[in-house]
């Protein structure tokens, strides 16, 4: 097989009527104001929790998620969740996170499709926002959360963690309220976006942008199932080749022919089959014009910005801060976190996790990123 299918439906985002799972919902303030200009009326912030806040509520830690990922952090695949969490090893009693002590919050970042509201969601109109949905940006994103803390009743949290969107959001957090952050976590991140990150996210937007089905942002109503399957599946492919080292890469597929297959009778390499995978995966469970709005959001982010510099932004911080990089990543390489590290406040928070797998290694090595989590909040 040289082509990949893509089946129904139109969007992977999580609509209304879906299973809820363990999802559970605030309505934020309406209008939101946002960063780049422009408001965002009638939104709401789904998220998931494990573990029982205290009495003095000190003992909340929020976890951030990357940009595909969503709010299920632990639990099992069931109707609503198609997934295990993408971290299941770290919460639960006895884990990292200890759910016995810790009370865990995870929610989905405002633009995404699992049950924030996002491009997919109907528009006060009753039709989906597509097209109109405005631009948001990290700090966005950190909004929505601080009023899901305020919801919940945290004033400070103990802890928190996220890694590559999920580590911009908490760098956001320590930089922009250093009195409601006791303890940080910065995974696989940087100070501001790289010229590299943005040409990446360029590609992947052309891809998505290019697919017929797109219609400027406007398919999320097309009969049928149809929808941008094939510029999203594009993006994924040229995105998760970023994810992943070219030793790792070279190790588990080198140029062996794909089982069956042969490249030069229309079949294809392992490699490109593995592509085809997470490409098709990710159709399944992901909206493109989410994809495109957390991208930019990526694309625009800098710490630094409106506030004097990184320099200045990063020495506001007082958490007691950790910044965990792969040594294999080559989307956001080891020296985007030495810097960050160095201009933090405090003892050198710089730790490197081994691991043949890049980017994704924060999300893979969880032994690793365990002994970090423990390190933080001993
Ligand atoms: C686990 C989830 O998907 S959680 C859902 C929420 N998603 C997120 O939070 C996003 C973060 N997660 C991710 O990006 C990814 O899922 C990761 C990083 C965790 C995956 O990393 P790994 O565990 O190393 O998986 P890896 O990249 O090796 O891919 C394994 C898959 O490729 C498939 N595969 C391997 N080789 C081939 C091949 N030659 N042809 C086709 N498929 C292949 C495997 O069968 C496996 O399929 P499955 O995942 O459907 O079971
Ligand atoms: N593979 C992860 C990492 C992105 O930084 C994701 O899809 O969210």
């Amino acid at each position: 097989m040289s082509s990949v299918l893509y089946s129904l439906p139109a969007t992977g985002a999580w609509r209304e009527g879906d299973p809820p799972g363990r999802r559970q919902w605030i309505p934020l303030s309406s209008p939101l104001p946002l960063e780049a200009g422009g408001e965002l009326p009638g939104a709401q912030l789904s998220y998931e929790t494990w573990g029982e806040l205290n009495a003095d509520a000190s003992n909340a830690v929020l976890v951030l998620h990357a940009l595909t990922g969503d709010a299920h952090v632990a639990g099992p695949a069931e109707p609503g969740h198609p997934n295990v969490g993408w971290w299941d090893d770290l919460v639960g009693p006895g884990r990292a996170l200890d759910t016995d002590r810790w009370f865990v919050v995870a929610p989905n970042a405002l633009g995404g499709c699992q049950g924030s509201t996002g491009p997919a969601d109907d528009h006060e109109d009753g039709k989906p926002w597509g097209s109109r949905f405005p631009k948001i940006m990290v700090r966005d994103l950190v909004r929505a959360e601080t009023e899901l803390a305020d919801a919940l009743g945290v004033r400070r949290w103990a802890a928190v963690i996220g890694g590559s969107l999920g580590g911009m959001r908490a760098l956001e957090w320590a930089v922009d309220q250093p009195d409601r952050v006791a303890a940080a976590l910065v995974l696989c991140s940087g100070a501001t976006a790289s010229a590299e990150q943005i040409a990446w996210s360029s590609a992947q937007l052309h891809a998505i942008r290019s697919d017929p089905d797109w219609l400027g942002g406007d398919y999320h109503n097309l009969p049928d199932g149809r929808g941008p399957h094939a510029g999203l599946g594009l993006a994924r492919r040229i995105a998760h080749i970023t994810y992943r080292s070219p030793t790792e890469l070279e190790t588990r597929f080198a140029a062996q022919h794909q089982e069956g297959e042969h490249p030069w009778r229309g079949g294809r390499y392992a490699v490109e089959s593995y592509l085809d995978h997470h490409a098709h995966k990710l159709t399944q469970r992901f909206d493109a014009a989410s994809y495109v709005v957390l991208t930019e959001a990526m694309s625009a982010y800098d710490v630094g910005r409106g506030r004097g510099g990184v320099a200045a932004a990063l020495h506001r911080i007082t958490a007691r801060t950790l910044v965990g990089g792969v040594d294999t990543d080559r989307l956001f390489p080891l020296h985007e976190q030495r810097t960050l590290a160095d201009g933090i406040p405090g003892d050198d928070g710089l730790r490197v996790i081994t691991s043949q797998c890049g980017h994704d290694g924060f999300l893979i090595e969880t032994d690793q990123v365990g002994d970090m989590i423990r390190e933080l909040l001993a």
